[in-house]
Order: C-alpha cells, then structure tokens, then sequence
C-alpha cells in the first residue's frame, strides 16, 4: 500500500484564511480583526467585542448604543423556550439543555430559512442576547429557583449574573467576568468552530452549525474541560494534596483537564490575563485555598510535563468563585464563543466552498456474497477502469 502523510486530527493543516482572529504559537499572541486580546479584555466591554467580531471594526459610541439596545431588547425568553427546558429531566447535563433550548430558538425565528448576511446577523444577536437567559434559567431550575427576568438597565455581564443569581454584582465580579467572556469569544479554528464551518459550508443555516459548534465543545478536549478542571480541584481537596495526587495521575496516564494545548505549545496567550481576574476573585471572595492549590498543582504539572495551562485552568475556578455550579462552566463558554461561532459561519458563508476532505481507505480488500450473482447492467457499472482497461 502507498505510504500517505495522514495529518491525524488535522494537525498542522491549514484550510483556509480567516479574517475573525490571529492565534499565533511563536509570539504566544491572540489578536481579534488585529487587536491584541489582552489590550480588548482591559479596556472594552463584551459588547463592544462581539460588534468588532462581527463587524471588522469597534464600534463608535452611537453604534455601540445601538447594538447594546438591540441586545437588550432581546434578552427575554419566549414561553416555549422555557417549556423546552423544563421538559428536559433536572440531571441533563447543561450543555445538553443549551443546545437544545438554542435549537427552539433558532427553529423558531422567523428568518429561520434566510442566510443572508443581514439575517445571520441579527439571528446572531439574538442568541448572543437570550444565551444568558438560558444559561441562568436552567441553573435556577436545577436548584430549585424561581427565574429572574432580565433588566435591561444592565450591561450584558451585570444582567448576566443578575439573572444567575438574584443579586447586581459587585464591580469586581462583573469585570472578572466581561474579562472570562472576551478571552472566550473567539479563537480561530478550533474544533467547534470547524464544526460550525463545515456545516455552513454544506449550506445549511445558522442554527444548525451553532447547535453543531455546542456539540463539539461539550467535549473534554475543547470546552468541557473548564468543567473538568473544577472536578480535578475537587478530587484534589488541598494543594497538599497536589503531589501524591499528581503522581497517581501520572502514573495511570490520565490526562490533566486545563493544561495542553493544540497550537500553544509554551502556553495560552490568554491565561495571564485570566490568572490576573482569578487573583482578584481569590482576594475578593477570600478564597487562599483555592489559589494555592491552582499555583501548586500548574507549577508542579508544568515543572514535570512542561505542558502549559490553556484558558479553562483559570476559567474553571474563577466561574466556582463567583458561584457557577460547575455544570455551568461550559455554557459559560457557549455564552462567550457563540461570538466567534457565528462570526466564522458569516465568514464561511460570505466565500464558501464546500469542506470535504479525503480518506485513506485502510479496511478489508474487496470481497463478495457469496453467490450473488450482478445483473449485467450493474456489473458493468461497477466494473473496475483497470480491469476495462485491461
Ligand atoms: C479552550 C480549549 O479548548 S483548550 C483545550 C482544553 N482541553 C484540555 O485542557 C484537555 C487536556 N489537554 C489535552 O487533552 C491536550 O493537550 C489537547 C487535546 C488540548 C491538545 O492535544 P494535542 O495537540 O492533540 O496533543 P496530544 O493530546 O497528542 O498531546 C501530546 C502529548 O502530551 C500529553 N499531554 C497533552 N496534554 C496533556 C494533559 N493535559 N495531561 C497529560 N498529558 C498531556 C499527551 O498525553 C501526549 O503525550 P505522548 O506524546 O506521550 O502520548
Ligand atoms: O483553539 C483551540 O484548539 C481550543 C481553544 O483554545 C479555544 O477554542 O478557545
């Protein structure tokens, strides 16, 4: 057999140009349409992020005003997208719900069918605007909580905790939070953005490839590990108990959810601006504990595996600091990325050509039934060239 390069996992494969955002392993940098996201995370809101996603360039103040009106505006839930949840058993897992409830709401918008670029657009705000809703009824209702309606004299990260928890957070709280969101909206093409755009490139609509994306990011590769820091913390208890622990870990092979990354290779361009809002949330809700054991289980990790955090290790304590359920942590994610998602799938869209790629057939040489006998006419189809040829 022919020897073929397999990039397994498609590592290393460039597909296609993107405009949306720059990864870049060698500078350790992330820039979004060109800006740095460390100089995004300290000076602009969530809003103003998701408007430079989508549209090239941060909006002015007027635009800006525009845009969080329209967020606003749209932030409620329709009575059947809360019906859909509560239809759904109290132990399905959140990610499960999202998509879900994200499948009603794009089902029912009433430019379901348009995948123009001024329908994509507006179907992407709207799921920016009721994600939260989402995200915060389920855990309410997993608690035993009545839901809270949004209150559109909030910022999107205000109203977002304010619906979570019945309570306007603290300035503190709400900026470590706008931070969370802007590192997570947007990082190139990783899996579930990939996901978004081969379903795009089939053209289907956009609800499709974003109830796809959420699929791929519930996983514990991608997005689900911001969940799985949290249950490694748990196991762990106390950062005395970070080497004995590790040292089981290591010796099984498991893998350590939060550390590694695909492109990253000497860290996440994104995680000293993450730690930084986490230090804050450790001094504001007095949680030592908490930071000893994230500074000792990655200074042991990395110290052993040279393997680096990526953005769920600090993610994950920082959403358990602000009283997240750790089931929420992932559409948390959902939340944030439906920015890049929906950016990608406009883009896709805008210059598409359909993403199939080859396989190299590794299975049993071609065999028969026995005693099938091939009409003639199919026998013929399927003749083989070499053998006509012959
Ligand atoms: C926001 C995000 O989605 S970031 C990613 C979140 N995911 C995680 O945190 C899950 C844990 N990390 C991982 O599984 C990996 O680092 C991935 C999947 C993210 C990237 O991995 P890949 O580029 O495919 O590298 P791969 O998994 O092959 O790892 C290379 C080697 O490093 C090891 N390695 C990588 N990450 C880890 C880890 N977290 N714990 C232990 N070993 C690891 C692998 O076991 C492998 O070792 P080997 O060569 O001896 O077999
Ligand atoms: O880029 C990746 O492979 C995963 C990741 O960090 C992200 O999606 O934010």
């Amino acid at each position: 057999m022919t020897e073929i390069d397999i990039k397994k996992g498609l590592a290393g494969v460039t597909v296609d140009y993107t405009a949306i955002s720059k990864v870049n392993p060698e500078t350790n940098s992330l820039m979004y349409r060109g800006y740095p996201v460390q100089e995004l995370a300290a000076t602009q809101s969530f809003e103003a992020v998701a408007y430079l996603l989508w549209h090239g360039e941060l909006p002015d103040a007027a635009q800006l005003a525009e845009f969080e009106a329209t967020e606003r505006a749209n932030r409620a839930l329709d009575p059947n997208i809360k019906q859909t949840i509560d239809l759904l058993p109290l132990e399905a897992h959140p990610m499960d719900v999202v998509r879900t409830a994200v499948s009603v709401v794009t089902a029912s918008d009433p430019a379901a069918f348009d995948s123009s670029p001024e329908a994509d657009l507006r179907k992407a705000l709207r799921l920016l605007a009721k994600i939260p809703a989402i995200v915060a009824y389920d855990q309410r209702r997993r608690r035993g909580q009545e839901a809270i309606e949004p209150r559109a004299d909030l910022d999107y990260s205000h109203n977002f905790l304010y619906m979570t928890f019945g309570e306007v957070p603290e300035a503190t709280v709400a900026e470590a939070f706008n931070v969370s969101m802007i590192l997570y909206a947007e990082h190139s093409f990783n899996a579930s953005t990939f996901t978004a755009r081969v379903i795009s490139s089939t053209m289907s609509d956009l609800g499709s490839a974003v109830v796809g994306a959420i699929g791929a990011l519930k996983g514990t590769l991608h997005g689900g590990a911001n969940e799985a820091v949290m249950h490694i913390f748990d196991e762990i208890g106390t950062a005395a108990n970070v080497v004995p622990w590790l040292d089981d870990a290591m010796a099984n092979k498991k893998k350590v959810m939060g550390f590694g990354h695909r492109v990253y290779k000497r860290g996440d361009s994104r995680v000293p601006t993450m730690k930084a809002a986490l230090d804050t949330l450790v001094e504001y809700y007095d949680a030592p504990q908490l930071g000893a054991l994230y500074d000792t289980l990655e200074s042991e990790f990395v110290g052993r595996k040279g393997i680096y955090p990526n953005l769920d290790y600090p993610s994950g304590p920082a959403y358990h600091l602000m009283g997240f359920d750790t089931l929420t942590f992932t559409p948390l994610f959902v939340a944030a990325r439906i920015v890049g998602w929906t950016a990608h799938i406009m883009e896709q869209t805008a210059s598409n050509a359909l993403i199939r790629p080859l396989a190299a057939y590794n299975g049993p040489d071609e065999r028969h039934i026995d005693g099938y006998v091939a009409p003639a006419e199919v026998a013929a189809a399927t003749e083989r060239p070499e053998e006509a040829a012959g």
